[in-house]
């Protein structure tokens, strides 16, 4: 686990922020003194309930609204005084594509890219097309984008976000609403994205996803960021949860609470704890001592709702 440091002067990372503060008109501090560090090349997870100030700072990042203190740089560059300049650089997909129902798929990216200055005419319909096949909308680019599933309406936003190469990409919660059908797909797009050599930024209030995807962290909670760090160090710095499963609950519960297991949770025949320190093979042998009938033993590898829940001693889906 890493404590949440910044490294402020690290040019490589491609968005870095140093005391990043919003709040808004009513008082409200959405994002407090935010410190972070992406690396180039990672898939970033920008974790936390909803609430905890995860799209305010993705606003900021991008130049859509004005930090009340503190800088944000994006690929190097100030933001938002460099927008001009850096935005073509980057693509982003933030709640929700704006799209023309009446338009096929196609037709809307044609409009996209259209509106870009910086496009060539001439090269467009190829760009189109290769966004298409990117994404795999293809067979469908023909249909109107208003007969779309969710799931589609989101791959063609993230097509428009790659007609021009990306340094960068940044996805505002890309899965919200889609059934699992639709997550696996997007999750599976967002993996081949960063294969590429895109460095993915997104945000996500679901711990799994973060965990399947994504090769570093940071950890909001109401608006302060609790921890960043890559996914594995963060797993691995957590102590994982004891799990015993035995017909002999009650008796069991009885020995590791005398043996220091604390927090200890049971659930029909499998009780769950924080292990105390010391050697397991000695707390095994004491409830075998104890004549409890043991079936499966061992410490399963923290996640990263266990690290949420060690960092704020709250759980994870609190309304901020
Ligand atoms: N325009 C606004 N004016 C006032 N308060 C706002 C505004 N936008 C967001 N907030 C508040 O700021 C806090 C952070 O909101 P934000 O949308 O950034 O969180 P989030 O982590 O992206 O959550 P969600 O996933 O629900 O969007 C919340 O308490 C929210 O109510």
């Amino acid at each position: 686990m890493t404590e949440p440091t910044a490294a402020p002067e690290d040019d490589s990372a491609v968005i870095s922020t140093q005391g990043l503060t919003k709040r808004y008109r009513g008082g409200q501090l959405a994002v407090d003194a935010l410190d972070l560090s992406v690396p180039r090349g990672s898939v970033f997870g920008f974790l936390g309930p909803n609430g905890s100030g995860k799209t305010t700072t993705i606003r900021m990042l991008l130049g859509l609204i004005e930090p009340s203190g503190g800088t944000a740089r994006l690929l190097g560059e100030p933001m938002p005084g460099s927008a001009r300049r850096v935005l073509p650089r980057v693509g982003a997909l933030i709640e929700g594509p704006a799209l023309y129902g009446f338009l096929s798929g196609r037709e809307n990216l044609l409009r996209y890219d259209a509106a870009d200055p910086t496009a060539d005419p001439r090269t467009r319909a190829a760009r189109v097309e290769t966004a298409l096949e990117r994404v795999g909308l293809a067979a469908a680019a023909g249909k109107k984008a208003r007969a779309y599933s969710l799931g589609m309406k989101q791959r063609l936003g993230l097509a428009a976000a790659l007609l021009q190469p990306r340094e960068l990409l940044v996805l505002d919660e890309p899965t919200n609403g889609l059934d699992p059908q639709g997550m696996r797909e997007i999750r599976a797009l967002v993996r081949e994205l960063a294969g590429d050599g895109s460095t993915v930024f997104l945000s996500s209030h679901l711990l799994d996803e973060i965990e399947q995807v994504c090769t570093h962290t940071a950890v909001m909670h109401r608006g302060r960021l609790v921890t960043q760090g890559t996914v594995a160090e963060m797993s691995a710095g957590a102590r994982g949860r004891l799990a015993v499963t035995t017909p002999d609950p009650g008796e069991a519960a009885r020995v590791l609470k005398e043996r220091g297991v604390s927090d200890l949770v049971t659930d029909g025949e499998e009780l769950t704890g924080d292990p105390p320190p010391g050697d397991l093979a000695e707390l095994n042998a004491a409830l075998v001592r104890a004549g409890v009938r043991v079936r499966a033993f061992g410490v399963r590898r923290a996640s990263l709702e266990d690290v949420f829940v060690s960092l704020t001693g709250e759980g994870f889906d609190v309304a901020g």
